[in-house]
């Protein structure tokens, strides 16, 4: 077994400890300031599935909310987003934020036109004002979802998914996401789709990023990989910086 899978065993065998850990940290997050619970956005995917499944567990399902907010949202992640409520006992609402994104969108292109991209970071930053209009209203924190893959490389929206009130996935590569996700008997079809943010039609994480998780995880987890993937995840890495330490004031 090579040092990547042997890594990823080691996680397996001691995961019902790992769990310990994370839902021990959740209570401490909310119940430490005297908070009433947590406020997650729910999308179908993984990220947000493990997150809410820890929630749950910690919290119990009276002090958890999951957001659904669609915005011509592909039919696959709603479903997912249903079954995952089903199968952890998640308390799911929706908002639909279509409407806003389709006012907000045309008054700020009467100023200069949007590229996809930047219509879908409008798009995840219009989520999180959702998110903390439910926290400030419920005395509730914003869970975060982000995981240390994606953190390493910035790809997530400032603003946005980027950053919210705590993250108890935050030390976790995708590969190590989808072992936890199988112990907290999250659905099947939420573990092997292709991840998506879903900001545009036909985004998928890799092809975006322009190399693999398993790229990506290998360095993370052994400090090697394929060299030409390595070139791109520092560069990632370089220039997404700003995105993993507060703002710079004086
Ligand atoms: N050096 C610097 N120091 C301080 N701030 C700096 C900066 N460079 C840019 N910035 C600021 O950051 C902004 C760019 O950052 P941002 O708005 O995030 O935009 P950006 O990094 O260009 O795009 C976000 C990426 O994350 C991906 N995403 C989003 C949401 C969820 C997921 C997911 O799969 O979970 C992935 C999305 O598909 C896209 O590729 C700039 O407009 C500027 O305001
Ligand atoms: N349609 C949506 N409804 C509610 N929350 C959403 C929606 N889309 C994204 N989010 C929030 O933004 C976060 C980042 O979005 P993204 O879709 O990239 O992650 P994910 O679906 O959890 O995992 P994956 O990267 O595997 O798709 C989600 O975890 C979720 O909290």
């Amino acid at each position: 077994m090579d040092k990547f899978h042997e890594h990823l065993a080691n996680y397996q065998a001691q995961i019902k400890k790992d769990v310990e850990k994370r839902l021990a940290f959740i209570r401490e997050q909310i119940d430490g300031p005297g908070l009433n619970g947590v406020v997650v956005g729910i999308s179908g995917g993984i990220d947000s599935a493990v997150t809410a499944a820890l929630c749950v567990r910690a919290l119990g399902r009276e002090r958890v909310i999951g957001v659904w907010m669609p915005a011509y949202s592909q039919p696959v992640h709603e479903a997912d987003a249903k079954q995952l409520a089903e199968a952890i006992g998640l308390n799911l609402v929706t908002v639909d934020v279509g409407p806003a994104f389709d006012a907000l969108v045309p008054a700020i292109q009467s100023v200069l036109p949007l590229d996809d991209k930047t219509k879908g970071n409008t798009k995840a930053r219009l989520r999180m004002t959702v998110l903390y209009a439910v926290a400030n209203q419920k005395g509730c924190l914003v869970a975060d979802t982000c995981n240390r893959s994606e953190v390493y490389v910035g790809y997530m929206t400032k603003g946005g998914d980027g950053l919210a009130d705590f993250n108890p996935v935050e030390s976790l590569t995708k590969h190590e996401m989808r072992i936890l996700a199988k112990e907290l008997g999250i659905p099947d079809s939420i573990i092997t789709k292709a991840p998506s943010a879903d900001l545009w039609e036909g985004q998928t994480d890799e092809q975006e990023m322009g190399f693999t998780y398993e790229d990506l995880d290998r360095l993370l987890i052994t400090g090697e990989t394929r060299p030409e993937a390595m070139e791109r995840i520092e560069y990632l890495h370089r220039i997404s910086e700003h995105k993993r330490n507060l703002m710079p004031g004086i």
